[in-house]
């Protein structure tokens, strides 16, 4: 069969049951140009030449997989029980396994289920009985043990010579068979015959012992038998066997366990081995036959074995069935599976009254709805409130407290859930398997910091992101989608495992795999390990990526080996995690680990349906001066298109327009895709998921509701709010709380920081973030660190002139950072009271952009007015934009009219190129700052 697509490497590989290697020296040999990459492209012209080659073996090939399926879900049961308890055959199991690994295949080309099933439709009360395939093969197990023994009880004493002359016949008759399919094949065969006739008489002596000794495991396995004369002799011994079985009591007493009978399939199975290793050390001492005809006849032999195997279960079968004993058991058995179930429907009908005792609400619904939702009259509701002494309103919102003492009293208890779960006229039917289709694996980017992760994703989608960033650090979560060999992935760039995590505790799971960074220079750092706990977590497959490979001293060995002790163990290491070594300056090694994730994807069979209402999940918001509120969403499920109304945690919209992750607008999304969305009524928070309604009004509503719930929500939280300074408070020893607000460029930020903010917290002291928010610092944040004694914690904005002369009025303080980690650090080291000598920054002077020069050759060169302090050529600068930090570089050029100057003071007009960024506008203002490593005192920390 050709293929008309080009197919990957491993695929085909797979489908020929060849090495990689083997395929790739082959097209080679043929004037192909291959490379042995697991997802190289074979052409189909590359796949005829293959087929020439390999064709024979591909024959085998669907074989071969079902046989590895089998062999798998066999293995993992093996591995399972041998997690029970472990005893000499267990410990010999993975040994055999490997060994054994083409007799298995055998197995599967016998398909026991098959006969099974065959043997059901002839006996119809076995089909009654055994619906199980396990059961069957148990079944099938014991029986064919017990036709086993009796034959070997008969063996010396009855000989049938009408049986035999028909296993003759029968056994003819598919010799036959096989020689109409292939003349060479019953030359083989006849070949096999001989020679197995000479090998069986020594092994008769030898089976004939190990019988006599094991009885009771006497080889009913198919794939046991191993020559022809052997088989006849067995078939001979069944029909002896006939007449003893039909009055056979022992049935009802042999209750083979599954247990025993896989431990009896496992010895058979060793001495399978054995003999076959006899057999083989025969054949090579006595036949020069190449391997391959060795093989072939092997196969043939268990061709025959299986028609053996076949009839003698049939026969055994037949007999159990008319078997009275059997009936009656089986009878029993039918009862006792009754009971079985009715037992479990009653306990079912249990679970059922219980769960309907309690019910499922959020925090702050009305006293109407909780009567509502307690199925009692409102007034019942008021009055047991009044019981209590609270005296409540009809549309009273109460809190999850009081809720639960009114359930209580009413015999029910309450389950508190997200706003969002309840929401009934949202939610999304399940999707039908024939509707799904593949989709892209979402990828996130974790590890340490300064292994690579921005640039890793730089590399990758070709664009440059780490030198636009201040520190280098990568600090909001962006999603980009590339194409690789015709495959698309979508990447999310998130500021390490922060964003993943805050993602995950509202619910959002975006992720599909996540590519685990690690600097081949450096070595496993506790930021790696949270990255690898947070994907074991969250049940994620990691892909190992050891960066900086283009370095000197770099030591890939000595990280994989530091992983495993981390449990993710590398496939070279005999784990099953995948790793590449890559650089993501050079490039080298990339195209490798793209490989890699696609095949973990494609392992991972990612599905979605893209003809239904769209569901997603919204990475980031901000606030664009020119398009309004504008969210960064990731589509998950379905199709958004342009025009859709949606919901938003507590927002809603209508998809105005969207633009894909190059700004380009689009009309349609469909699953895995992150677009730019505009439309929103408000800012939504990273996290939020967003679904598609049927019409503007219900996400209106639903959407509305939501936004009284969680404003209820922040009113009570901050209610309580009383706090000193930190140092003072730790000083004297009190348990206190740090109350922080948190303004950010954007969402992502904030999720970020407030999730590493809030796992400062102590018993002693705890970290409240009482308001979060994108933008500048305006005037009302101030005002509400005023109400509850907040820090504000700025990143990446700065106040506005307003907002700063407030907070120099309420002395409020605030901390503005440009790298994640120094605000982090600042904060722990203020709760832990450490004064410890610290890097800080200096504003040194502010600028204001008044006009724009754009020069040839030289690029933009800003018109300034210097309005505070000076501005030195050397120091460091930042362009803020709204409020909000946008680039932070360097000088290129300052200058006083034409001249280069070295300082501008206050007051005076100057000229202001940045090094490596031109767009710069009307209204910015530039920030001059300065580096100064000091000594924290009391009051600083303090603040
Ligand atoms: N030689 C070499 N340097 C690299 C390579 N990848 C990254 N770097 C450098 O390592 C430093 C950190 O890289 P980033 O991409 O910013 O690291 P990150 O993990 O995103 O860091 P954070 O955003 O701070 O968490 C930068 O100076 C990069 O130039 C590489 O493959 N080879």
């Amino acid at each position: 069969m050709t293929s008309k697509r080009p197919k990957p490497l491993f695929k085909v590989a797979a489908e020929f049951n060849v090495a990689t290697q083997s395929i790739v020296d082959t097209l080679n040999d043929n004037g192909f140009d291959a490379a042995n990459r697991p997802n190289f492209k074979i052409t189909p012209e590359m796949y005829v030449a293959l087929d020439e080659v390999y064709g024979e073996d591909k024959a085998k090939s669907a074989d071969h997989e079902k046989a590895r399926e089998e062999y798998e879900s066999r293995r993992s049961q093996m591995m399972n029980q041998r997690n029970d308890s472990v005893t000499i055959d267990n410990v010999l199991e993975p040994i055999e396994d490997s060994i054994g690994l083409e007799p298995e295949d055998k197995t599967a080309d016998l398909e026991p289920e098959d006969d099974g099933s065959k043997d059901e439709a002839d006996l119809e009360p076995e089909a009654d009985l055994e619906p199980e395939e396990d059961q069957e093969e148990d079944e099938k197990a014991k029986a064919k043990k017990k036709a086993e023994k009796e034959a070997k009880e008969e063996e010396e004493a009855k000989k049938k010579e009408a049986a035999k002359k028909k296993e003759e016949e029968e056994k003819k008759k598919a010799e036959k068979e096989k020689a109409e399919k292939a003349a060479k094949e019953e030359k083989e065969a006849k070949e096999k015959e001989e020679k197995a006739k000479a090998e069986a008489k020594a092994k008769k002596e030898k089976s004939k012992d190990t019988e006599a000794e094991e009885d009771s495991d006497s080889d009913s396995e198919d794939e046991d038998v191993k020559d022809s004369k052997e088989d006849e002799e067995e078939e001979e011994i069944i029909r002896g066997a006939a007449g003893k079985l039909k009055g056979t009591k022992v049935l009802g007493k042999a209750s083979f366990t599954s247990d025993i009978a896989d431990k009896k399939k496992r010895k058979t199975r060793k001495r399978r081995k054995d003999r076959k290793d006899d057999s083989s050390s025969k054949k090579d001492d006595s036949s020069s036959k190449s391997r391959k005809t060795s093989k072939k006849k092997r196969k043939k032999k268990t061709e025959i074995d299986e028609t053996d195997v076949d009839k003698m279960m049939r026969e055994t079968m037949k007999k159990m069935q008319s078997s009275k004993t059997v009936g009656s058991k089986r009878s029993k058995r039918r009862r006792e599976r009754k009971e079985e179930r009715e037992e479990e429907l009653q306990k079912q009908a249990e679970l059922e009254e219980l769960e309907s005792d309690i019910v499922e609400t959020t925090e702050f619904i009305t006293a109407n709805e909780l009567a509502d939702l307690l199925d009692v009259g409102v007034n019942d509701i008021i009055s047991v409130c009044m019981s209590i002494g609270l005296m409540i309103t009809i549309n009273q919102r109460l809190d999850a407290g009081t809720i639960e003492l009114v359930a209580e009293e009413f015999g029910k208890e309450v389950e508190f859930i997200d706003a969002e779960e309840l929401d009934e006229e949202l939610t999304i039917p399940e999707d039908e398997e024939e509707d799904l289709h593949p989709r892209a694996p979402i990828i996130t980017v974790m590890g340490h910091v300064d292994h690579g992760k921005t640039s890793l994703l730089d590399y990758i989608r070709e664009e440059k992101v780490a030198a636009g960033e201040a520190g280098g650090i990568t600090q909001h979560v962006g999603a980009y989608q590339v194409v690789h060999n015709d495959n698309e992935i979508t990447f999310l760039d998130t500021p390490g495992h922060e964003a993943f995590t805050a993602m995950r505790s509202r619910g959002a799971q975006a992720t599909d795999i996540v590519i685990l960074v690690v600097a081949g220079d450096d070595s496993v750092m506790p930021q790696t390990i949270e990255a690898i706990n947070h994907a074991k977590a969250a049940g994620v497959p990691i892909v190992v990526a050891i960066n900086k490979m283009d370095k000197e001293g770099v030591n890939p060995d000595r990280i994989k080996a530091e992983l495993s002790e981390h449990d993710v163990i590398v496939e070279e290491y005999g784990g099953q995690v995948q790793y590449a070594e890559v650089s993501a300056h050079t490039g080298q090694g990339i195209e490798d680990l793209l490989e890699k994730v696609l095949i973990e994807a494609e392992l991972l069979e990612l599905k979605a349906n893209a003809d239904r209402r769209a569901d997603g999940v919204v990475l980031e918001a901000r606030l664009d001066k020119g398009k309004g509120i504008v969210a960064n969403i990731l589509v998950q499920g379905g199709t958004l298109e342009v025009g859709d109304p949606f919901v938003a945690g507590p927002c809603y919209g209508r998809v105005r327009a969207m633009e894909n992750d190059r700004g380009k607008r689009i009309q349609k999304a469909g699953p895995s895709t992150p677009v730019q969305l505009m439309g929103f009524d408000d800012m939504p928070q990273a996290g939020d998921k967003l679904i598609v309604a049927d019409d503007e009004k219900t996400a209106k509503e639903v959407a509305s509701e939501r936004m009284q719930i969680r404003r209820e929500q922040a009113m009570r939280s901050t209610k309580h709010m009383t706090l000193d300074d930190i140092s003072r408070r730790l000083a004297l020893g009190e348990v206190s709380e740090l109350n922080i607000i948190i303004k950010a460029d954007v969402d992502g930020s904030i999720e970020a920081l407030s999730g590493s903010l809030q796992k400062l917290g102590t018993d002693e002291v705890s970290v409240n973030i009482i308001h979060t928010g994108a933008g500048a610092i305006s005037e009302s944040d101030v005002l509400l660190a005023s109400a509850s004694d907040a820090i504000i914690i700025g990143f990446q904005v700065r106040p506005t002139a307003q907002a700063r002369k407030l907070a120099e009025e309420e002395e409020i303080d605030i901390r503005l950072f440009s790298v994640i980690y120094d605000a982090v650090d600042e904060v722990r080291d203020a709760l832990e009271g450490l004064l410890s000598p610290e890097i800080k920054e200096q504003m040194m002077g502010v600028v204001d952009v008044r006009e724009i020069f754009k020069v040839s050759k030289v690029g933009t060169i800003a018109g300034c007015y210097v309005t505070e302090g000076k501005v030195e050529r050397n120091n460091p600068i930042r362009l803020v934009r709204d409020g909000v930090v946008i680039y932070d570089g360097e000088i290129d050029a300052l200058k006083r009219f034409k001249d280069d100057v070295k300082e501008v003071t206050s007051g005076y007009e100057c000229g202001i190129s940045i090094k490596g960024y031109n767009d710069i506008k009307v209204g910015d203002q530039i920030e001059s700052y300065k580096i100064t490593e000091q000594k924290r005192t009391l009051e600083d920390s303090a603040g």
